[in-house]
């Protein structure tokens, strides 16, 4: 399916002072954690064997729960990043807007339960990358409860460095903490489950909130509001390495957003820009921002946009922020009728697909991008450790 909708490309030039090794490694880097622990994954597409005690482990992003949690989260998530202090003393304020809480964690609870709810009959497991319940200590919690294979759903449907590669590498760092411990458990073998981006129900969910926002315009305004899709920007130099052939980000979101628009609107047109852009400004990063394109938008006449960030799979603070209030208030500044639609969230039809992803793969279906990746493709830049978790020598 993945092979249909995305088209071989020739491989893309990468950008000045970028080379990689045929194995996808640069060559000034150390090799990732990942790449020497397997990418954490277990290869071939065999059926689960009889009688192994696995789970489900939603990996998500995580999320500070009150003010005085915002800048640790920050500098997790930043740390060995050359994000300059003043884009993370500004993103801050964004969540003490909201008493310094993410609405992510309560979001990925959420779609545990409605994964429980669905019928997935395996233990599910919640952890995260940047803050609590950490995926180390979920892995030794599982290693404990006797757990010896962990499928991880990410809590992202597309290639890039952030959303699949350093999932690879959080899992590779749980493991080699656990291992690293003579005492302990030895923590379960791991695989991760693939990209969703064009999986039914992700598609479903997204078509049904889009179909929804366009209602929410005035009538006369519907058929010719502009369909702007949204995702998370990525660094020019991430986006060129993403996926095996490079590109594969934009080139997934792309589909993504085809295949929705397609199912409320067959053949009508829709824009792909970017939000939440970080790093510093010298730092090229996919453009163009959604502020500005409504800009563009507003100058070329028209009159309403429906924003929708299929980039996402849950309404967390960049959406809440970035487009609910600043995007909203640029449109209303442009006079653009604007409206947003929600993402899949704990859409039935989006459950029920990724209940389906982890059947097939328990099944020994077709291992699909995502999966088992290159062990170093999306790879840009050696992941920093965080303290108390183990350094990657
Ligand atoms: C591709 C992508 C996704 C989608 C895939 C996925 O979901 O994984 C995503 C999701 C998210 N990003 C989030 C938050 C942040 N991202 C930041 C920084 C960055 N994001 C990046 C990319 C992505 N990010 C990148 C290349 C950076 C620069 C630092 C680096 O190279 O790693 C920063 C630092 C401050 C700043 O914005 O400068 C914050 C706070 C939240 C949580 C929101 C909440 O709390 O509800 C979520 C779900
Ligand atoms: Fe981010």
């Amino acid at each position: 399916m993945t092979e249909q909708l995305l088209p071989a490309r020739p491989a893309h030039p990468l950008p000045d002072g970028v080379s990689i090794t045929p194995e996808g490694q640069r060559p000034d880097q150390e090799p990732s954690l990942a790449a020497r622990n397997n990418g954490g994954v277990v290869p071939g597409a065999a059926p689960a064997p009889a009688g192994r005690r696995e789970a489900l482990l939603v990996l998500g992003f995580g999320g500070p729960e009150g003010h005085e949690q915002v800048m640790p989260f920050l500098e997790n998530v930043t740390r060995g990043r050359g994000i300059p202090r003043e884009r993370l003393e500004s993103v801050a304020e964004h969540y003490h807007h909201f008493d310094g809480v993410s609405p992510i964690n309560d979001q990925n609870k959420a779609l545990v339960a409605a994964l429980r709810g669905a019928g997935v009959d395996l233990p599910v497991y919640w952890g995260n990358r940047n803050w609590a319940p950490y995926v180390e200590d979920v892995w030794r919690e599982m290693a404990t409860d006797g757990v010896e294979h962990a499928y991880v759903l990410a809590t992202s449907a597309y290639a890039s460095f952030s959303g699949c590669r350093q999932y690879h590498e959080d899992v590779a760092r749980a493991r080699v903490a656990l291992e690293s411990d003579p005492d302990g458990p030895t923590g379960p073998t791991a695989e991760k489950l693939p990209h969703y981006f064009d999986a039914e129900g992700f598609v479903q969910a997204n078509a049904d909130a889009l179909a929804a926002a366009l209602a929410e315009l005035p009538a006369e305004l519907r058929d010719g509001a502009r369909l702007v899709a949204t995702a998370h920007s990525i660094p020019n130099a991430m986006a060129a390495v993403a996926g095996p052939q490079g590109h594969t980000y934009e080139r997934e979101l792309e589909a993504a957003a085809r295949l929705v628009v397609d199912r409320v609107a067959p053949g009508r047109s829709f824009d792909l820009v970017w939000q939440s852009r970080s790093g510093p400004p010298s730092v090229p990063w996919l453009e163009p921002d959604v502020n500005d394109h409504l800009r563009t938008v507003a100058e070329a006449g028209e009159q309403a946009v429906v924003v929708f960030p299929v980039g996402f799979i849950s309404d967390h603070l960049e959406v809440i922020w970035d487009l609910d209030n600043e995007a909203e208030e640029t449109a209303g500044e442009l006079g653009l009728a604007f409206a947003r639609a929600g993402t899949a969230g704990t859409h039935p039809a989006f459950v029920r697909s990724l209940v389906d992803l982890l059947a097939e793969r328990r099944a020994g279906g077709e291992p699909r991008l995502g999966t088992n990746c290159p062990a170093n493709c999306c790879f840009v830049e050696r992941p920093a450790g965080r303290p108390g978790s183990v350094p990657a020598s």
